[in-house]
Protein backbone atom coordinates (compact mmCIF):
# COMPACT_ATOMS: atom_id res chain seq x y z
CA UNK A 1 0.00 0.00 0.00
CA UNK A 2 1.01 3.76 -0.98
CA UNK A 3 -0.33 6.50 1.33
CA UNK A 4 0.77 9.79 1.01
CA UNK A 5 0.04 13.40 2.02
CA UNK A 6 -0.86 15.67 -0.25
CA UNK A 7 -0.77 19.97 0.39
CA UNK A 8 -3.38 21.66 -2.12
CA UNK A 9 -2.80 26.20 -2.15
CA UNK A 10 -4.47 28.64 -4.53
CA UNK A 11 -4.61 31.80 -4.83
CA UNK A 12 -5.40 33.11 -7.89
CA UNK A 13 -8.94 33.19 -9.85
CA UNK A 14 -11.91 30.89 -7.66
CA UNK A 15 -10.22 29.86 -4.99
CA UNK A 16 -12.80 27.31 -4.11
CA UNK A 17 -13.54 26.41 -7.50
CA UNK A 18 -9.76 25.39 -7.87
CA UNK A 19 -9.44 23.33 -4.54
CA UNK A 20 -12.92 21.25 -5.65
CA UNK A 21 -11.14 20.40 -9.12
CA UNK A 22 -8.31 19.20 -6.81
CA UNK A 23 -10.25 16.90 -4.93
CA UNK A 24 -12.31 15.64 -8.04
CA UNK A 25 -8.84 14.90 -9.78
CA UNK A 26 -7.75 12.96 -6.80
CA UNK A 27 -11.14 11.68 -5.89
CA UNK A 28 -10.03 7.57 -6.59
CA UNK A 29 -7.38 7.85 -4.25
CA UNK A 30 -8.78 10.30 -1.35
CA UNK A 31 -8.78 8.96 2.56
CA UNK A 32 -9.80 12.20 3.98
CA UNK A 33 -9.70 15.61 3.32
CA UNK A 34 -8.63 18.49 6.16
CA UNK A 35 -11.12 21.75 6.70
CA UNK A 36 -10.15 24.26 4.75
CA UNK A 37 -7.95 27.59 5.75
CA UNK A 38 -7.25 31.08 4.77
CA UNK A 39 -3.70 31.89 4.81
CA UNK A 40 -1.48 34.57 4.67
CA UNK A 41 1.20 34.45 1.95
CA UNK A 42 4.45 32.22 2.75
CA UNK A 43 7.55 33.41 1.46
CA UNK A 44 9.47 36.33 -0.18
CA UNK A 45 6.67 37.24 -2.94
CA UNK A 46 4.01 39.80 -1.90
CA UNK A 47 0.70 38.29 -3.38
CA UNK A 48 -3.42 37.72 -2.27
CA UNK A 49 -4.02 35.05 0.45
CA UNK A 50 -4.46 31.49 -0.28
CA UNK A 51 -6.83 28.80 0.28
CA UNK A 52 -4.82 25.44 1.89
CA UNK A 53 -5.84 22.26 2.74
CA UNK A 54 -4.20 18.77 3.04
CA UNK A 55 -5.46 15.20 1.90
CA UNK A 56 -4.76 12.00 2.69
CA UNK A 57 -4.41 9.74 -0.44
CA UNK A 58 -3.74 5.52 -0.82
CA UNK A 59 -3.47 3.40 -3.71
CA UNK A 60 -2.18 -0.20 -3.23
CA UNK A 61 0.11 0.17 -6.17
CA UNK A 62 0.79 3.84 -6.86
CA UNK A 63 4.94 4.86 -6.92
CA UNK A 64 6.29 8.04 -5.30
CA UNK A 65 6.13 9.04 -8.89
CA UNK A 66 2.51 8.55 -9.31
CA UNK A 67 2.04 10.81 -6.72
CA UNK A 68 3.68 13.40 -7.95
CA UNK A 69 2.41 13.01 -11.39
CA UNK A 70 -1.09 12.81 -10.22
CA UNK A 71 -0.34 16.09 -8.17
CA UNK A 72 0.53 17.64 -11.63
CA UNK A 73 -2.55 16.43 -13.12
CA UNK A 74 -4.43 18.03 -10.72
CA UNK A 75 -2.00 21.62 -11.39
CA UNK A 76 -2.83 21.26 -15.04
CA UNK A 77 -6.59 20.55 -14.80
CA UNK A 78 -6.70 23.94 -12.96
CA UNK A 79 -4.78 25.96 -15.44
CA UNK A 80 -1.79 26.05 -13.51
CA UNK A 81 1.17 27.78 -15.26
CA UNK A 82 4.67 27.52 -14.10
CA UNK A 83 6.51 31.04 -13.82
CA UNK A 84 7.50 32.74 -10.46
CA UNK A 85 9.04 30.59 -7.76
CA UNK A 86 6.61 30.80 -4.67
CA UNK A 87 4.48 33.22 -6.48
CA UNK A 88 0.51 33.13 -7.00
CA UNK A 89 -1.02 30.50 -8.64
CA UNK A 90 -4.24 28.93 -9.49
CA UNK A 91 -3.53 25.61 -7.45
CA UNK A 92 -0.03 24.07 -6.06
CA UNK A 93 -0.35 20.29 -5.11
CA UNK A 94 2.52 19.14 -3.02
CA UNK A 95 3.53 15.82 -2.28
CA UNK A 96 4.44 16.24 1.37
CA UNK A 97 5.35 12.75 2.15
CA UNK A 98 4.81 9.48 0.98
CA UNK A 99 4.76 5.85 2.93
CA UNK A 100 5.31 2.76 1.14
CA UNK A 101 3.87 -0.37 3.14
CA UNK A 102 4.34 1.35 5.93
CA UNK A 103 7.91 2.79 5.46
CA UNK A 104 8.16 6.56 4.84
CA UNK A 105 10.11 7.23 1.82
CA UNK A 106 12.69 9.43 1.57
CA UNK A 107 14.40 10.96 -1.32
CA UNK A 108 17.08 13.57 -2.29
CA UNK A 109 16.02 13.64 -5.93
CA UNK A 110 15.26 17.49 -6.71
CA UNK A 111 12.35 16.39 -9.16
CA UNK A 112 10.66 14.60 -6.02
CA UNK A 113 12.32 15.31 -2.85
CA UNK A 114 10.58 13.54 0.38
CA UNK A 115 9.38 14.42 2.49
CA UNK A 116 8.82 17.56 0.75
CA UNK A 117 12.01 19.93 2.53
CA UNK A 118 9.95 23.18 3.09
CA UNK A 119 7.25 21.49 4.64
CA UNK A 120 7.72 21.83 8.16
CA UNK A 121 8.21 25.22 8.06
CA UNK A 122 4.76 25.48 6.76
CA UNK A 123 1.68 26.68 9.04
CA UNK A 124 -0.33 26.47 5.63
CA UNK A 125 0.66 22.56 5.70
CA UNK A 126 1.30 21.74 9.35
CA UNK A 127 -2.04 23.31 10.72
CA UNK A 128 -4.65 21.42 7.88
CA UNK A 129 -2.14 18.03 8.34
CA UNK A 130 -2.60 18.48 12.39
CA UNK A 131 -6.70 18.42 11.84
CA UNK A 132 -6.76 15.36 9.81
CA UNK A 133 -3.90 13.47 11.69
CA UNK A 134 -3.02 15.29 15.23
CA UNK A 135 -0.17 12.38 15.64
CA UNK A 136 1.71 12.29 13.17
CA UNK A 137 5.24 12.97 12.41
CA UNK A 138 7.47 14.55 9.48
CA UNK A 139 10.95 13.92 9.45
CA UNK A 140 10.96 11.94 12.66
CA UNK A 141 9.70 14.85 14.65
CA UNK A 142 5.59 15.45 15.90
CA UNK A 143 3.75 17.80 13.77
CA UNK A 144 2.88 19.95 17.09
CA UNK A 145 6.66 20.10 17.52
CA UNK A 146 7.33 21.58 14.52
CA UNK A 147 4.81 23.67 14.78
CA UNK A 148 5.31 25.32 17.94
CA UNK A 149 9.02 26.14 16.51
CA UNK A 150 7.04 28.33 13.80
CA UNK A 151 6.76 32.16 14.76
CA UNK A 152 3.47 32.81 16.57
CA UNK A 153 2.05 35.21 13.78
CA UNK A 154 2.91 32.40 10.87
CA UNK A 155 0.38 29.71 12.36
CA UNK A 156 -1.96 32.74 13.51
CA UNK A 157 -2.16 33.37 10.06
CA UNK A 158 -3.82 30.13 9.19
CA UNK A 159 -7.89 30.65 10.09
CA UNK A 160 -10.39 28.63 9.20
CA UNK A 161 -12.86 28.80 6.90
CA UNK A 162 -14.59 26.09 5.91
CA UNK A 163 -14.53 23.21 8.30
CA UNK A 164 -15.56 20.38 5.69
CA UNK A 165 -12.82 19.74 2.52
CA UNK A 166 -15.15 21.04 0.20
CA UNK A 167 -15.29 24.33 0.08
N1 LIG B 1 7.79 16.77 -2.69
C1 LIG B 1 7.56 17.44 -3.83
N2 LIG B 1 6.30 17.82 -4.17
C2 LIG B 1 6.06 18.51 -5.30
N3 LIG B 1 7.03 18.90 -6.18
C3 LIG B 1 8.28 18.56 -5.87
C4 LIG B 1 8.61 17.82 -4.69
N4 LIG B 1 9.97 17.63 -4.67
C5 LIG B 1 10.46 18.20 -5.75
N5 LIG B 1 9.48 18.75 -6.51
C6 LIG B 1 9.71 19.45 -7.76
O1 LIG B 1 9.56 20.83 -7.57
C7 LIG B 1 9.21 21.39 -8.81
C8 LIG B 1 8.59 22.76 -8.60
O2 LIG B 1 7.37 22.57 -7.92
P1 LIG B 1 6.43 23.81 -7.62
O3 LIG B 1 6.31 24.67 -8.83
O4 LIG B 1 5.16 23.27 -7.02
O5 LIG B 1 7.30 24.57 -6.52
P2 LIG B 1 6.86 25.75 -5.64
O6 LIG B 1 5.44 25.49 -5.17
O7 LIG B 1 7.12 27.06 -6.33
O8 LIG B 1 7.83 25.66 -4.42
P3 LIG B 1 7.87 24.57 -3.27
O9 LIG B 1 8.54 23.37 -3.85
O10 LIG B 1 8.67 25.23 -2.21
O11 LIG B 1 6.45 24.29 -2.84
C9 LIG B 1 8.29 20.37 -9.46
O12 LIG B 1 8.38 20.37 -10.85
C10 LIG B 1 8.72 19.05 -8.85
O13 LIG B 1 9.39 18.21 -9.76
N1 LIG C 1 0.08 30.58 2.60
C1 LIG C 1 0.64 30.05 1.52
N2 LIG C 1 1.74 30.62 1.00
C2 LIG C 1 2.29 30.08 -0.11
C3 LIG C 1 1.75 28.94 -0.72
C4 LIG C 1 0.60 28.36 -0.14
O1 LIG C 1 0.04 27.34 -0.62
N3 LIG C 1 0.08 28.94 0.98
N4 LIG C 1 2.32 28.42 -1.83
C5 LIG C 1 3.34 29.00 -2.38
C6 LIG C 1 3.83 28.43 -3.63
O2 LIG C 1 5.06 27.88 -3.49
C7 LIG C 1 4.00 30.19 -1.82
N5 LIG C 1 3.39 30.67 -0.63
Amino acid sequence: MSRAVLSLGSNLGDRRAALRLALDVLAPWVQAVSPVYETAPWGPVPQQDYLNAVVVVADPAASPRDWLARAHAAESAAGRVRDVRWGPRTLDVDVVTVETAGAVVESDDPELTLPHPRAAQRAFVLVPWTALEPDAELAGRPLAAWLAALPADEVDGVRLVAAQGRA
